[in-house]
């Protein structure tokens, strides 16, 4: 099975119900690729019941219990998540979530039926410092849990700084991630190879092209150009031709 292409959208903490309007806007296109939208955990229902894939942000290593403002993996997959998003840069940073944190979590959305994106990325001090790899080998490592596979688990890779800020890595840069990456992970699954590979950080409809055409690069984690259909509808036909 070859990794799959996914589209992916993380409307972060941005969204009411009125934009849902935008989703109308990007079904309205067609993908040749899987698309995916997390919107906030408010509007999962509204967005799957339109019938595009959806998924949360984050979600709690428990299925149940005491955990005031947390959300269950079964939860999200009671209204309709098919994927969570896990580790995000903005978690790992705000919220100081381990790598031990995030394998939890992948667990509990697996055993809950969902689709792990799990991500991953170094600061900007530490690709200064020329720890990229390293950094990214020990967080797949540490974030990856065991019971991952091609099927359930998606992996972005994600250099917190270029997330927002307009930047991004240069196709070597990114090459050489998603190549250790794959590298990685074949060797600890059997299906390793399929792992489907996105890049997130400053994706824009004018470098999605070029980013797509880097080899073992199966599809992006959009941020603020998933908000709009008029930015994600022209992503979603750049991966759709590659
Ligand atoms: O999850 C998405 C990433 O944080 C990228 O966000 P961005 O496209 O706004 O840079």
């Amino acid at each position: 099975m070859a990794p799959r292409k996914l589209a992916a959208g993380n409307w972060k903490m941005n969204g009411t119900l009125a934009a849902l309007a935008e989703i109308d806007r990007v079904l309205a296109q067609p993908a040749g690729c899987d698309v995916l939208i997390c919107p906030p955990a408010t509007l999962i229902q509204a967005v799957a019941a339109k019938g595009i894939a959806t998924g949360g942000q984050d979600c709690h290593a428990k299925p149940s219990g005491a955990h005031t403002g947390d959300i269950a993996a079964g939860q999200l997959k009671d209204v309709g998540a098919s994927h969570v998003i896990l580790g995000h840069s903005e978690r790992r940073t705000d919220h100081a979530e381990t790598d031990a944190q995030v394998a939890a979590k992948a667990t509990a959305a697996h055993e809950a039926g969902l689709v792990a994106v799990i991500c991953v990325g170094e600061t900007e001090a530490q690709r200064d410092a020329g720890q990229t790899l390293d950094v990214i080998s020990a967080q797949l490592a540490g974030s990856v849990p065991d019971c991952a596979t091609a099927a359930n688990t998606v992996i972005a890779y994600e250099p917190v700084w270029a997330i927002g800020t307009g930047r991004t890595p240069t196709n070597d840069q990114i090459a050489e991630v998603h190549a250790l990456m794959r590298d990685r992970l074949a060797a600890r699954f059997a299906d390793g190879a399929d792992f489907a590979l996105l890049y997130g950080g400053s994706v824009k409809p004018g470098n999605a092209a070029e980013i797509f055409a880097i080899p073992h690069v199966n599809g992006a984690l959009v941020g603020g150009a998933s908000l709009k259909a008029s930015d994600f509808g022209p992503i979603v036909a750049a991966l759709s031709a590659a």
